[in-house]
């Protein structure tokens, strides 16, 4: 089976945070799209969110023929779905609503049309269970704001084909994104499970009367936030370990994953996992030196402080607000 990847006309259901970013991305990237949401109001909300978010897409760079007069807002999910090339369900997060929409999205689209749902949690094989044609029927979540972040997670369920996987990272390539194939079907998949890690322990924190809401985000903000945006932690970590790489790093710090600092069971640290992270980070290494990848950091690092300490006083802050 093929599955469209030459897509003219994006449907978007659901235009809350997230149905919204998908239809500013699909816009500036010279799309039509139809987008259907069963709130009051909903209409009126999703044009002010797509004007709010067009200066942001003008200064990177729209599409030809990218105009926000191209979305069309229709009254039923039928009227969505019918003759788009590619479809986007971006509603709450609920099983049994989910499960019932799909049922109903997938019964009208066209059958060699790809659906994606932004869900941020929920497994595949559970809310596509009544489609039609579930092989088409892929998650592909996005980050917020949808519009600008390029990650986009994308898993399969059960009865995904893996043909439909590879059109949809197909698809999220042509729309400016960076897909990531999660293999696994596992509850957070891969980014929100990382997060979620990060949110419980900040809710501790808090909880235990350790540190502010905004002292933690200080903590986020003027540290290891700044080096994330361009390096990842196992190859921050294995620069930290110094010219001897992730081994030392790992015989340094490991033992202190059971102190332990955090709330969450830390994993047993067998050999085959040090000898897989070693040798994972060994092939993101690749032929860079520590020192090349040293200095790359630094100069990322510059450049991001210079980018935000400039972008911040073009919004009237100073740099450590
Ligand atoms: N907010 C976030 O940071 C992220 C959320 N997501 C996922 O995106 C999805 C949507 O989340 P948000 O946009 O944050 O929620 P939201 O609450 O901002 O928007 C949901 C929209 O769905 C509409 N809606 C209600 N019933 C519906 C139905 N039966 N069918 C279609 N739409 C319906 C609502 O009127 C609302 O406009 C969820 O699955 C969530 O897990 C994914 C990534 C990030
Ligand atoms: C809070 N959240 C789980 C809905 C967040 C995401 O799914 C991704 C993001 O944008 O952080």
């Amino acid at each position: 089976m093929t599955y469209i990847t030459h897509i003219n006309t994006f449907a978007a259901l659901g235009s809350g945070v997230i149905g919204s970013g998908w239809v500013a991305r699909a816009l500036a990237h010279g799309l039509d799209v139809v987008a259907w949401d069963p709130a009051p109001g909903a209409e009126a909300a999703l044009r002010q969110r797509i004007a709010n978010a067009w200066p942001a897409l003008v200064k990177q760079g729209l599409a030809a023929g990218a105009a926000q007069s191209r979305l069309r807002f229709v009254a039923t999910v039928e009227d969505c779905v019918r003759d788009a090339d590619f479809i986007q369900e971006s509603a709450p997060e609920r099983l049994e609503l989910k499960l019932e929409l799909h049922a109903r999205i997938s019964a009208a689209a066209k059958p060699d049309a790809l659906i994606g749902s932004s869900t941020s949690g929920l497994l595949p094989s559970e809310f596509y269970e009544g489609a039609t044609h579930p092989e088409r029927c892929v998650v592909g979540h996005p980050f917020n704001p949808v519009y600008l972040l390029p990650l986009v997670e994308v898993v399969g369920g059960r009865h995904t084909a893996p043909e439909a996987i590879q059109a949809a990272i197909s698809v999220y390539e042509n729309l400016g994104m960076r897909p990531l194939h999660v293999r696994k079907e596992v509850p957070g998949f891969i980014a929100d499970r990382l997060l979620e890690a990060l949110w419980r322990e900040a809710l501790h924190l808090v909880n235990d009367g350790v540190a502010t809401t905004g002292e933690i985000d200080d903590a986020i903000r003027f540290g290891a936030g700044l080096r994330w945006s361009f390096m990842g932690t196992f190859l921050t970590y294995t620069l930290a370990g110094g010219d001897a790489g992730m081994r030392h790093f790992m015989n340094q710090f490991g033992p202190a994953l059971k102190l332990p600092w955090t709330y969450l069971p830390a994993p047993e640290l067998t050999d085959t996992l040090i000898d897989d992270v070693v040798a994972g980070t060994s092939a993101q290494l690749g032929e860079h030196s520590i020192g090349a990848l040293e200095r790359y950091r630094d100069d990322c690092l510059l450049a991001v402080l210079d980018a935000v300490r400039v972008t911040k006083a073009r919004h009237g802050m100073s740099f450590a607000e």
